[in-house]
C-alpha cells in the first residue's frame, strides 16, 4: 500500500454535498482506504479572485493505485459529480488533486507530484499539516508542518466546519 495526499476544492452548488459525495465515491472504492480527512475550510479565490468563495480541505489515503491510475480515479469522481470547469482556474463543482505520493516526484505531461503550485497555496498547506504534519516534502528534509510555519500568507483561509468524519458516514450508511 502506499500513502497520497489528496486536495479537494469546490465553489459551485453545494459545495459540502459535493465534497462529501467525492470522499464517499474514493472511499466506496476498493483500490482505495481513506485515512484521515482534515476539516473543511473557507478559502478566498487564488488566481482568479472575481469568483465565488471556495470549501477546500485535505486528505490522507493508502492505495494500490499507481499515481496514474489514482490520477483516472480522480477524473471519474470528477465525472460522476459533473465537474465543469468554465476556465482556467475559475469556478467549479469539484476538483481533486494529488499533492503528494509516496515520497516520490514525477514529471509527465498529464501529472507531475509533488503539485507544482502546492507550495504557493496556503488552501492546500494548511488543510494538509491537520493530516499529514510529519512527512516530509520529497527532496527536502523538513516537515510539512515546517513547510507550513515558514509559509508567511496564511491569509483567506478560516475554517469553516469540523466534521466528524466516522459520524457523518454512519448517518449516510443508516
Ligand atoms: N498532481 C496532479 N493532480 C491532479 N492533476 C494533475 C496533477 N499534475 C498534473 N495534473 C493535470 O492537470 C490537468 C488539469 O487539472 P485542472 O483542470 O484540475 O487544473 P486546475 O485545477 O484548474 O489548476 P491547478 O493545476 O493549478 O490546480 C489534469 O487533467 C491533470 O492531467
Ligand atoms: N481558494 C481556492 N482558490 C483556488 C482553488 C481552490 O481550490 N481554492 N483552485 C484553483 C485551481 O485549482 C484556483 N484557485
Amino acid at each position: 500500500m502506499k500513502t497520497a495526499y489528496l486536495s479537494i476544492g469546490s465553489n459551485m452548488g453545494d459545495r459540502e454535498e459535493l465534497l462529501k459525495k467525492a470522499i464517499q465515491s474514493l472511499a466506496e472504492y476498493h483500490d482505495i482506504e481513506i485515512e484521515k480527512i482534515s476539516s473543511i475550510y473557507e478559502t478566498d479565490p487564488v488566481g482568479v479572485t472575481d469568483q465565488p468563495l471556495f470549501l477546500n480541505l485535505a486528505i490522507k489515503l493508502k492505495t494500490t493505485l499507481s499515481p496514474h491510475a489514482l490520477l483516472s480515479k480522480l477524473h471519474e469522481v470528477e465525472e460522476e459529480l459533473e465537474r465543469k470547469r468554465i476556465r482556467k482556474w475559475g469556478p467549479r463543482t469539484i476538483d481533486l488533486d494529488i499533492l503528494l505520493y509516496n515520497g516520490v516526484s514525477i514529471q509527465t505531461e498529464v501529472l507531475e507530484i509533488p503539485h507544482p503550485r502546492m507550495l504557493e497555496r496556503a488552501f492546500v498547506l494548511i488543510p494538509l499539516s491537520e493530516v499529514a504534519p510529519d512527512d516530509i516534502y520529497p527532496g527536502g528534509s523538513i516537515s510539512l508542518h515546517q513547510v507550513l510555519c515558514e509559509q508567511r500568507d496564511k491569509e483567506g483561509v478560516r475554517i469553516w466546519k469540523k466534521i466528524d468524519w466516522e459520524d457523518a458516514y454512519a448517518r449516510s450508511e443508516s
